[in-house]
Order: structure tokens, then sequence, then C-alpha cells
């Protein structure tokens, strides 16, 4: 029997790459119910349809409810019932938090805040919170809203632990190939149309994760975390060159053309910054990073804290093992939407 027996869990975003990612996983499980928590009722319908379509028998575990994160009502709405909650919703596009930074704030910062909130109040058992690299020394309005909103978790974490409540954590983690609007569809896409492929910058590195890897980060989480802790799955990289030249090995050479960083790049990803590694735990495929516990008396810690040096390095997609061309061809195949593009089963 698993934590999950007869269980309802709650996925908030979930009609997302990453919610579906989970139904996969979890549908034929012994998981009681699944409630999909999210904004727009035609992604919840043709989630529906598909989930009739393809496993009848399930389909009455899965319910639905139409609301937004930065709705409290519509939250706590969703909540009665609920023992545990995988919270994915966010506004997760860098170029477009960077021209409206308060929709971040508004659903990454409060939004978050509201459902940590809600679940304490209903007395949820656990949540799992989805971050992103971006939120380690971030540079652009989405890692800097991922970044408060972590913090938030840790606030909220506390406070429900000292209760002896909900337990709370978070995970972060790298470029999730292929998830919705990522550069491997949009390359595969330019190529499919005869364009070039558009490279920012051959140089740039970056963390690759499939979906699966993903849901697995956040079922570790869930089954390891004591309040407040931060988890981060060990991941390879490539450059964006290497990748583009995997793509165009598998889906035809259509030529290149260099655009320039975007607004808020960075050239590398950061998955653990160098304050972090000194609180982590190396749990083999996981690090886990224990929150930090101090009450708001700080004046024991000044007068009797240690002085601790702060580890070397962070822990970047730039100082992590590097695939080459062909360990990324290996990589990209494991995803399904290179699987069934090569299979032609998107295009005809
Ligand atoms: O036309 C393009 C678009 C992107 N890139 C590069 O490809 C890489 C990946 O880009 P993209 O797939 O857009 O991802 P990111 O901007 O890195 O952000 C992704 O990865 C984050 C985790 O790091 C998630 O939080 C975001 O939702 C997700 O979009 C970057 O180095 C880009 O510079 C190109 O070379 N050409």
């Amino acid at each position: 029997m698993s934590a999950f027996d007869g269980a309802t869990l709650l996925i908030t975003g979930g009609t997302g790459s990453f919610g579906n990612t989970v139904l996969k996983h979890f549908l034929s499980s012994d998981i009681g119910q699944i409630r999909i928590f999210s904004r727009d009722e035609k992604k919840q319908d043709d989630m529906r349809h598909l989930l009739q379509a393809k496993y009848p028998e399930y389909a009455k575990k899965v319910k639905f409810y139409v609301g937004d994160v930065r709705d409290p009502r519509s939250v706590a709405d969703a909540m009665p019932g609920v023992d545990y909650i995988f919270h994915a919703a966010a506004l997760k596009q860098v170029p477009s938090c960077e021209f409206f930074p308060m929709q971040a704030v508004k659903t990454n910062v409060e939004g978050t805040d509201n459902v940590l909130h809600a679940a304490i109040d209903a007395g949820v058992k656990r949540v799992v919170c989805l971050s992103t690299d971006k939120a380690a020394y971030p540079i652009n309005a989405m890692g800097i809203s991922k970044a408060m909103m972590e913090h938030v978790i840790y606030a909220n974490a506390r406070v429900a632990a000292e209760r002896g409540g909900t337990v709370i954590c978070c995970t972060r983690y790298g470029n999730v190939m292929c998830s919705r609007g990522s550069v491997i569809p949009l390359f595969i896409d330019q190529i499919h149309a005869g364009h070039p492929i558009t490279i920012t910058n051959p140089e740039m590195t970056r963390f690759l994760m499939n979906l699966d890897e993903a849901v697995e980060l956040v079922r570790f989480a869930f089954m390891n975390a004591d309040p407040g802790d931060l988890f981060i799955q060990k991941a390879d990289a490539s450059t964006i060159g290497d990748l583009a030249l995997a793509v165009q090995q598998l889906f035809g050479d259509t030529g290149t053309n260099i655009i320039g960083t975007r607004h808020g790049e960075k050239l590398y990803e950061t998955l653990m910054t160098r304050e972090e590694r000194l609180r982590s735990e190396d749990m083999g495929k996981y690090f886990r990073v224990a929150a930090d516990n101090r009450d708001l008396n700080y004046d024991k810690y000044f007068v009797q804290g240690k002085v601790e040096t702060q580890a070397d390095e962070s822990y970047t997609s730039h100082n992590t093992k590097r695939l080459d061309v062909e360990g990324v061809v290996k990589k990209i195949l494991t995803t399904d939407y290179v699987k069934e593009e090569l299979e032609g089963i998107r295009h005809n």
C-alpha cells in the first residue's frame, strides 16, 4: 500500500505538461481521486475527453475545478477532502514575465501564498511546490518572482510546522524538455516549415530534464520532505549549439540563424547556490537543502553562531556533466513529444 492509497491529490496548474505527466504516473495507481485545478475550461475539457478516450476505466477518478490561484475563494473551494497538493500553477515564460512582471507577482507569489494558506486551513497533509533554476541568483522577473515564491513557501512551511500541521516543501528543476513553449518544439516546427532554426547563443548551457524526471523529483520530495526542505535533482546539461545539432540530426538541417540573447536570459543556470550548498545533503540522485530554521531572534546567531566558509561553487549548467551531441540525441529521445514527432503522429 502506498501513501497515495485512497488519497485525494490536488494539482494546481493541472492541465499543463506536468499535470498530464502526473496523471500518466498516478492514474492506474491506488490513488483515490485527482483534482485538476486550473483557469482554462477549454484545456480542462480537452483533457476530460482525452481521458475518456484513452483511460475510460480511470476517468472517473479525475475531477476538474475551474479557478485561479490568484482567487483565494476558488482555491479554498477546491480544498475540502484534499490530502496532498502538487502546486504547479505558475507564469513561467521568461520574456512575457519580463514585460508583465506584476502578473508574475500575482500568480507566482500571491497565488502560492493563497494555495498554502488554504492548504493549512483545510488540514492538507503535504504540499510539494514546483520552482525553477531561474529562481537561484535570479536576474529576470520570472526568476525573481519564483525566488520570492520560494521564500513564501519557507515562511508558510515554518508556520505550519510550528502548528504540527501541513508539511510544505519545494522542488527546483531545470529546463523541462518539450514543455509547452520551449525551444525543442520550436526548433522542430521551424524545421518542419523549412525555416532555419533560431539560436540565441550557441554557448549558452541549460540543464536538461524530461517530464518523467520532473514527476519523479516531486514524488521523491513528497516521500522524503521535512518542513521547508528544497529538493534538487542532479541533471546533465548541454550547450544550445549542441542541442540544435541534436535536433537537426533527428529532423533535418534547414540552416541556422543566430538571433542573440533574449530579454532576461542567462548564459548558464544555477540549480543550487553556493550558500544552499552549505546546507545541502547529497542523497544520490538528489540534493536536499534543509530549511533555515532559525527564529527571528538573530542575536544569538550573531553572537554565538558558527562562522561558515562558503562552499566553493554553486551547482550550475556550466559545471555539471556536459552531454555531447550524441548524448543530447539520446536524452531528447526519452521524451514522448520527440518520439511522436518522429513517428509523424502530430503532423499527419
Ligand atoms: O528561438 C530560440 C529560443 C530559445 N533558445 C534558447 O534555448 C534555451 C532554452 O530556451 P526555452 O526553452 O525558451 O527555455 P528557458 O527560457 O530557458 O526557460 C524554460 O526553462 C525554465 C526552467 O529553467 C522554465 O521555468 C521555463 O518555463 C522554460 O520556458 C535558452 O538558452 C534559449 O536562449 C534558442 O536558442 N532559440
